[in-house]
């Protein structure tokens, strides 16, 4: 059970009435059946009928009756990573109960920094820690660009390179695999989930997560990975795989935000009006910055850029659109 990622967290939800169900862990979610990792191995669960799939995510801690295997309830979740799909209003849940996010992308034209930092706040607000996954280092002569630009994203960012092919690719993220760990892996399509699933997962080639090698025969070019599923890590801790984002709108992620653009948090202290946006007023110490070339003006472009989707997707509690009233509980009066 602690190998699964079972933790005090989940054990202290556990009511005395409850000690004969088992804690098993969502594996996979579909629209109309549930699996779950279990001390016996991978189970599929039985569902009453006011059960609603949506409502689990891979990674999910759950209670389940012994005898016939039917899902009683969800464990409150640690954490959960969540996405705004586009054109719709509630967020998209992602994977639950995830202890480092593997925001994957290539040394190639896949490298795109704007898409990474939404990656990043998504990480940041939901509390996992981020880690830049560069793949298909065996395709670029000097890996080296590459590497420097993710470092600059945020402070203390790790950022690893490998081919998702080798099986020192393991060796890479062992770190963030040990027993009881969990790792999800983001990215777009193409560059590499699956097949650093695979290589982390140990899979024989008949079990093996499809990926796009075999997509090149697949005339209606459709993604290779549809859904998200759990799998052990050979060496110690489980793996997320998610399909392909295309887009990835952030809301909620204020905090986020501030922890991905800290040097520009830390500058507008010093700018003379408090609520600065750093575009045209004067005594700005972030415009200052991007001036003298101490921020990169790219950078602040993409702060702007983000914290105001992020003002615009997030639902404020009264007031109009981006004017939260903030006050703190029990000063009302
Ligand atoms: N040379 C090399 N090829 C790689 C590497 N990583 C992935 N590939 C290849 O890139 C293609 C796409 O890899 P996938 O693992 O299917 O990509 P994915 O991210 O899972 O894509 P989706 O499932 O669509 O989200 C496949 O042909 C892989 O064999 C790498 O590090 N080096
Ligand atoms: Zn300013």
């Amino acid at each position: 059970m602690d190998a699964l990622g079972w933790s005090a967290f989940y054990d202290a939800q556990v009511g005395p009435d409850e000690a004969d169900l088992a804690p098993m862990r969502i594996a996979t979610v579909h629209r109309d059946r549930v699996t779950a990792m279990s001390e016996l191995g991978p189970v599929r669960l039985k569902l009453s009928a006011r059960t609603n799939t949506t409502d689990f995510a891979v990674g999910d801690w759950v209670l389940v009756a012994r005898e016939d295997r039917m899902l009683v309830r969800r464990l409150e979740r640690r954490m959960q990573l969540q996405r705004q799909a586009e054109g719709r209003r509630q967020a998209q849940l992602i994977a639950a109960n995830v202890d480092t996010l593997l925001i994957v992308t290539s040394c190639n034209d896949d490298f795109n920094p704007a898409r990474l930092e939404r990656y990043l706040a998504l990480a940041n607000e939901a509390g996992a820690v981020p880690v830049i996954v560069l793949t298909k280092i065996d395709q670029t002569p000097d890996p080296a660009p590459y590497v420097q630009q993710a470092q600059a994203l945020q402070a203390g960012l790790d950022v690893v390179t490998l081919n998702a092919k080798t099986p020192d690719a393991a060796l890479i993220l062992a770190r963030w695999c040990g027993p009881g760990q969990t790792v999800a892996l983001v990215g777009s399509s193409g560059v590499g989930k699956s097949t650093l699933l695979n290589t982390l997962s140990n899979k024989s080639s008949e079990d093996a997560q499809p990926t796009g090698d075999i997509r090149a025969d697949d005339a209606k070019g459709r993604h290779t990975t549809t859904s998200r599923s759990l799998h052990a890590i050979a060496g110690g801790g489980w793996v997320i795989d998610t399909p392909g984002m295309r887009t990835l709108h952030v809301s909620d992620v204020a905090d986020g935000l501030n922890t991905l653009f800290a040097e520009i948090v830390e500058l507008a202290s010093q700018c003379r009006f408090r609520d600065c946006t750093h575009a045209h007023e004067p005594g700005c110490a972030v415009q200052t910055a991007a001036a003298s070339g101490t921020i990169d003006p790219d950078r602040l472009d993409r702060w702007r850029k983000l914290t105001e989707e992020n003002l615009t997707n997030t639902v404020t509690p009264s007031g109009p659109r981006g004017n939260k009233i903030l006050r703190a509980p029990g000063r009302r009066r």
